[in-house]
């Protein structure tokens, strides 16, 4: 058989931390990236021991480990779009906020992962402020949760109105679209996103879906996006396509382990 050489496939770059149990960080933004035809690359930033029920051991790479992968890739296959994920501490950000620039990494999407579902943290208390002072402006989006957009704004958010102050707080932080994740809301707001850049102020709402296996939804939702823009997508439209895959992928999550099972990157493609 003669080999079938793809030409022309868009290439995308995770700089995320590794979850053990498959669910979230790299492995998530990855099957994401493959769900989407889109070639994934990525660079480690940690490693964490994690299931559904919790992480129990976070070990971090070197800034200087990090730095290796993200020029390895970029230097030789070349990104079309890019996410950050778990990045840790205030060595890792400095030092990815330094390689997007110096590389000319456009199509960043970052997600200032901070707290788990599980409720374990995910980024030194030191880092936040660097993450952003120093990353978020260079992001095309970033996509914080209800907490991490309670801890980026200073702001209490409990109503839609919370989300829609959050947003345009965040954005006066110097960031040139925010969508406010709503999967930590209560009642009808569970899972209404909110979009904000400086002109627009949105409401994304799909279907809300009845599962408490909801582990990876922002990773997933930030690598669909991402898989998005290196397909040529504009940003509203990347937005909105991966919202409706993590809406589907959440319809077949998976009830494994004891506790917060990982949504379904793969089980759209089994609908019959
Ligand atoms: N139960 C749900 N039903 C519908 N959408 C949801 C649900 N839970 C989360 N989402 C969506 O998943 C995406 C990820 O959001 P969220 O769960 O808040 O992120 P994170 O994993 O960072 O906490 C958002 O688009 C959010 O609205
Ligand atoms: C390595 C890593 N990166 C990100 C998350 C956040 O994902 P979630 O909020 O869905 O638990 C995580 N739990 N682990």
């Amino acid at each position: 058989m003669t080999c079938q050489t793809q030409l022309n496939v868009p290439v995308a770059l995770t700089i995320a931390g590794s979850d053990s149990g498959g669910g979230a960080g790299i492995q998530a933004d990855l099957k994401t990236f493959a769900f989407h035809c889109v070639h994934g690359t990525s660079a480690l930033t940690c490693v964490t021991a994690q299931n559904t029920q919790g992480v129990s051991r976070v070990d971090a790479l070197p800034p200087e480990a990090v730095v290796a992968q993200i020029e390895a890739v970029v230097s030789d296959i070349g990104v079309q779009a890019t996410k950050t994920g778990m990045l840790l501490n205030q060595e890792i950000i400095q030092a990815v906020a330094t390689q997007v620039k110096i590389l000319g990494l456009d199509n960043l999407v970052v997600d200032p992962v901070m707290v788990s579902r599980t409720g374990a943290q995910l980024i030194d208390d030191s880092a936040v402020q660097c993450l952003r002072d120093v990353l978020m402006p260079l992001a095309a989006i970033v996509t914080p949760n209800r907490y991490e957009a309670q801890i980026l704004s200073g702001l209490a958010i409990h109503t839609l109105e919370d989300m829609q102050a959050a947003a345009q707080c965040i954005h006066q932080l110097g960031v040139t679209a925010v969508l406010v994740k709503g999967g930590g809301m209560t009642g009808s707001l569970r899972g209404v996103d909110v979009w904000f850049d400086g002109q627009e102020l949105s409401t994304l709402k799909t279907e809300q879906v009845e599962t408490h296996h909801t582990h990876g939804t922002g990773c997933t939702l930030s690598s669909a996006i991402t898989a998005n823009l290196a397909q040529g997508k504009d940003l509203g439209s990347a937005v909105r396509c991966a919202k409706d895959y993590v809406t589907t992928a959440l319809n077949y999550a998976l009830d494994m382990g004891q506790g917060t099972g990982p949504v379904g990157h793969f089980f759209p493609l089994l609908r019959s």
